[in-house]
């Protein structure tokens, strides 16, 4: 069951009407052309059937004016159709445009702690499957809108002509009816039941491609391919069902086709003789009758994907349902930035704490490395500081000359000015190397740019590349080294210039050498600013003006490294055994 939840038919209807409502015009454009269109295809057969009164009752006369009439109207018609077809597929691509819109701005704006218990699966299919399964459906679902005017026009029309007519004409009504309940009284379930099943497969094949390297180690290649297996078995088979109802949807609209045409030749046959209706008037209704079959069969055809796409839309409006966190605005902060923990704890799994218990202060403009272990939990305590996650108990503080803020209870957007995390899961943005610095602070001219790039040794390589700033990078674009993209991550936060740096392994990524050079940028970025930095390379630590020790999600140790060193302990240890081979990193 998901975290996330699903809009309800309402929820869906309103986020529809949100979308259309910003489009006003062209819903107006499309609505004017659309029933222009429509009165053009019933006009024909009204035509035809005073034609055929005129050849019955030997008007001559005015029959030569109503077939020239007839085929003004056949060409006019086919204009006006041509322009409601553009009007409404820009109204549909433009809905389309939004809901892309709103389902990407929705799922960045979630809590990556609602994100997390989601799971990455679910959100993937509602941004990817459920919006690509969305805009398919728009273009049908402007035809089918088209459709329904043309219905409603040309039974207006036929109740004109005789209202007995209009009772044969509407005897196929009952049918399609009950054909229609019945598929939606089980469609809207399937359909639902088939997204949840298609996200339920991307969730366990995300997991398994993510999961390669345990999957492997583990050797739990067989045990996932059958996962794989039976979570594709489960959506074939829904699938399957969804399609044997579509056709007991399709026989039944065969059905009432033929009970419609049959239905209004027979009470035509019968109104002519007794001299109620005219042959042109039945001829017309038949006629009618018979041009519907087109629109019929494309909305109650289509009633299968708009129900495939609302199902899907509803997925998608759930995202946008997640009620934002209110949290204060913070204040922009003025001069250095000092860190305070008290009693702070986190939990992943709401058994163990994996920081049991931190308190710590950084004074401003200082910088503290935190060393340990493996699965000490640094990580989490620099994740808890950037604001990734909230802790979950205790309070993290961030002060400036002016009073303080709590880490997790302020706006992000506003914590980010207050801090910037690097981590070694570095992203590079597919673009121009420019664009992915200019994400760092937007409009910073190149000279500033080449400048961040020469703070942190990178202007020599980026200056080599062909296309130097221009260079494509990230997906399908030129290839960065992992030093080359951890050089990117240092160079926007020269840019962002954060007061206070949380640095999560920069370096631990490259090779030795590599390393080094980027140990050397990542500490030049220290100079005069509050930091925070997980060292996995004890020369790093040293470079800090604290160290503190994490072991066991706690702070055993914390001082300077020649207090450390003093004080023989675990730090103390941990950097004798270091010592000899200064490129060894820390943990494995
Ligand atoms: N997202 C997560 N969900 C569940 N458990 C997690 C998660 N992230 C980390 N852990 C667990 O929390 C513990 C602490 O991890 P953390 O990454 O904070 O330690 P660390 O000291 O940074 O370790 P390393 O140096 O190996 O990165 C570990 O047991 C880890 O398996």
């Amino acid at each position: 069951m998901s975290a996330l939840p699903v809009a309800t038919g309402r929820q869906t209807w309103n986020g529809l009407r949100r979308s259309a409502a910003r489009h006003r015009r062209e819903v107006a454009l499309a609505g004017c052309w659309t029933f222009l269109a429509s009165t053009g295809i019933v006009a024909l057969p009204m035509l035809l059937g005073r034609c055929v009164d005129d050849v019955r009752l030997g008007r001559s006369s005015s029959l030569p004016v109503m077939l020239v009439l007839t085929g003004l109207v056949a060409v006019l018609g086919a204009v006006v159709t041509a322009l409601a077809q553009r009007a409404t597929a820009r109204l549909g691509a433009l809905i389309a445009a939004d809901v892309r819109e709103q389902a990407m701005t929705g799922a960045l704006g979630l809590e990556p702690v609602l994100l997390e218990s989601a799971g990455s699966g679910d959100i993937t299919a509602r941004v990817t499957d459920d919006v690509e399964t969305f805009v398919a459906a728009v273009p049908l679902i402007t035809q089918a809108s088209t459709a329904l005017t043309t219905v409603l026009v040309a039974v207006g029309a036929v109740a004109g002509l005789d209202w007995r007519l209009a009772i044969a004409f509407a005897v196929v009504l009952p049918i399609y009816w009950f054909g229609l309940s019945r598929y939606l009284a089980r469609a809207g379930a399937l359909y639902a039941s088939e997204r949840r099943a298609a996200a339920e497969r991307g969730q366990v094949l995300l997991e398994s491609l993510e999961g390669r390297p345990t999957v492997t180690a583990y050797g739990m290649a067989a045990l996932q391919a059958d996962r794989i297996e039976r979570a594709s078995a489960q959506s074939l088979e829904v699938r399957l069902r969804t399609v044997g109802v579509s056709l007991w949807l399709s026989k039944s609209m065969n059905a009432a086709e033929a009970a419609g045409l049959s239905s209004i030749l027979v009470t035509g046959f019968w109104l002519v003789r007794a001299d109620l209706v005219t042959v042109g008037a039945v001829t017309a209704a038949a006629l009618l009758f018979h041009r519907l079959f087109d629109p019929l069969g494309t909305l109650l055809g289509s009633f299968d994907e708009v129900q495939r796409a609302g199902a899907a839309l509803a997925r998608i409006v759930g995202v946008t349902l997640v009620p934002p966190r209110v949290r204060p605005q913070a204040p922009l902060p003025h001069g250095g930035v000092r860190v305070r923990l008290r009693g702070v704890r986190h939990s992943y799994d709401g058994v163990h704490d994996v920081v049991a218990g931190v308190d710590l202060d950084v004074p401003a403009g200082s910088s503290l490395a935190v060393v340990g272990t493996s699965g000490a939990g640094k990580s989490t305590l620099a994740g808890l500081l950037a604001g990734l996650f909230p802790a979950t108990a205790g309070t993290l503080c961030l002060g400036d000359d002016h009073g303080q803020i709590a880490v997790g209870e302020v706006e992000p957007e506003r914590l980010r000015e207050w801090v910037a995390m690097v981590s070694q899961e570095t992203h590079v943005f597919a673009g121009t190397l420019r664009d992915d610095l200019l994400l760092a602070r937007p409009g910073t001219p190149d000279g500033d740019l080449w400048r961040a790039l020469a703070r942190v040794g990178a202007e020599r390589w980026v200056a080599a590349l062909p296309g130097g700033l221009d260079t494509l990078v990230g997906a399908g674009g030129h290839l960065l080294t992992p030093v080359q993209t951890q050089h990117l991550a240092l160079a926007r936060l020269v840019l962002r210039d954060p007061p206070l740096l949380v640095m999560d392994e920069a370096t631990a990524e490259a090779g030795s050498a590599g390393a080094r050079d980027l140990e050397q940028a990542a500490l030049a970025l220290l100079d005069n600013r509050t930091a925070v930095v997980v060292a996995h390379r004890l020369s790093q630590a040293r470079a800090c003006d604290r160290i503190a020790v994490m072991d066991g999600g706690r702070i055993v140790e914390i001082g300077s490294h020649a207090e450390l060193l003093e004080r023989g302990g675990r730090y103390a240890e941990l950097w004798r055994a270091w010592s000899p081979q200064p490129a060894r990193p820390l943990t494995p």
